[in-house]
């Protein structure tokens, strides 16, 4: 402990007498709830990292216990900390010591991050209040994955936590689409999920594998993959997750709604007869699977009028109405076809205010809108 009163400012105590603490122990507990672990996500205080607080006049000292001696974050914290505490009134030096956690220390956390031996992570559970929405199609290309990840950014623009799964393992685009290729950070088996460079956090077997590779695993493998990503990720129990499910009505999309029966399902369509067809068997599906249809989004369903501002119907047909219709749904949004702000590696998502981006806050409102009822946690 030499050192101990060291600020970020380097000036040192020199030994004197303890002075009058400016504030009191619960005080700095109370404002370091707001410092987060960068790589776990909540704060410092819940993940029991803070181990001795020492107060010495204006000087304040802490003690953090992480979970490896060789944290790349430690400077994060450390100047979290620092800043965060010199907010407190009177306290003038800061000084942050790290020590290491124990192995049991390590396992509790992991406990308390990532739930008991369960099946799924607790944020899959009936109980959790984080609502699951699946996006499906039938035909591949309809713009399913654009849906997902725009209506993950409708529902943060409209105040909600939001994390994306791409479960389309085969056709995996969101890693693309979101601009982040990185592989995800492992800490004692527990997978983080990856944060794209608009704050959309994420998690796609696309991340694991070299860009490029095609995944030509079995069915089975493809499974037990899924239920890895939906057991061994740190899902922070967000207000929604949004699934980009693989299209179709295959095996794979069937297990997937199979795994997660609390799932709602969101059906993709776009206005021509075929991809309705396809999309409203996929939705039969999910129904068979005992997901609820939340509704039905008919993409590409126009272009607008560059000169005059009309509706154009580019495709022909009513693809969205008549999925709808056959399953007892309705519509929960039309969006335009406005190619420029997609294709491009992290460009897919539309920007605010636009057309597009419109649509999808309507279809987020609609979603937010709907009251669940969700079981009791049993204690
Ligand atoms: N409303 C739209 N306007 C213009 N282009 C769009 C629109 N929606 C999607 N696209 C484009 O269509 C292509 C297919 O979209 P996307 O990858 O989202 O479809 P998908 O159904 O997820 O396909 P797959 O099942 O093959 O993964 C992409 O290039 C995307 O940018």
């Amino acid at each position: 402990m030499a050192n101990w009163f060291r600020g970020r400012n380097g000036r040192q105590d020199d030994g004197a007498a303890s002075r009058a603490p400016v504030v009191d122990e619960a005080s700095v507990r109370t404002a370091l709830r707001d410092v987060r672990d960068p790589e776990l996500g909540r704060d410092l205080i819940s993940l029991n990292m803070i181990r001795d607080v020492r107060i010495d006049g204006a000087s304040v000292a802490v003690t953090v216990a992480l979970t490896t001696a060789g944290c790349p974050m430690k400077h994060r914290i450390s100047g979290d900390i620092t800043d965060r505490l010199k907010m407190l009134e009177g306290v003038e030096d800061v000084a942050v010591d790290f020590g290491e956690m124990t192995a049991q220390d390590r396992q509790n956390l992991m406990v308390s991050l990532h739930g008991e031996a369960t099946e799924l992570a607790p944020a899959f559970t009936e109980e959790s209040k984080t609502r699951v929405i699946a996006v499906v199609s039938g035909k591949g290309g309809v713009g399913k994955s654009t849906v997902a990840v725009n209506l993950a950014a409708a529902l943060e623009r409209a105040g909600k936590s939001v994390e994306i799964l791409d479960a389309d393992v085969y056709g995996s685009s969101i890693p693309v689409m979101l601009g982040a290729l990185e592989k995800p950070n492992v800490v004692e088996g527990v997978i983080f999920p990856i944060e794209s460079p608009t704050g959309l956090k994420f998690i796609s077997m696309g991340n694991f594998v070299s860009e490029g590779q095609a995944i030509i695993w079995r069915a089975p493998i493809v499974n037990k993959a899924l239920t890895q990503l939906m057991r061994d990720v740190y899902w922070d129990e967000p207000d929604f997750i949004v699934v980009d499910m693989p299209p179709g009505t295959g095996d794979v999309a069937l297990t997937v709604a199979q795994m997660i029966p609390k799932a709602e399902a969101l059906v993709v369509t776009t206005p021509q007869a075929d991809a309705a067809r396809v999309a409203a068997k996929a939705g039969k599906m999910a129904v068979q699977a005992h997901l609820k249809v939340i509704g039905v989004v008919e993409n590409m369903a126009y272009a607008e009028c560059p000169d005059c501002g009309k509706e154009l119907r580019i495709f022909g047909g009513n693809g969205g109405e008549s999925v709808a219709t056959e399953l007892a749904s309705k519509i929960l949004g039309r969006i335009p076809i406005q190619p420029d702000a997609s294709g491009e590696p992290g460009n897919a998502l539309y920007e605010e205010g636009s057309a597009p981006a419109r649509a999808f806050d309507e279809v987020a409102a609609s979603i937010a809108a709907v009251k669940v009822r969700k079981k009791l946690r049993v204690l």
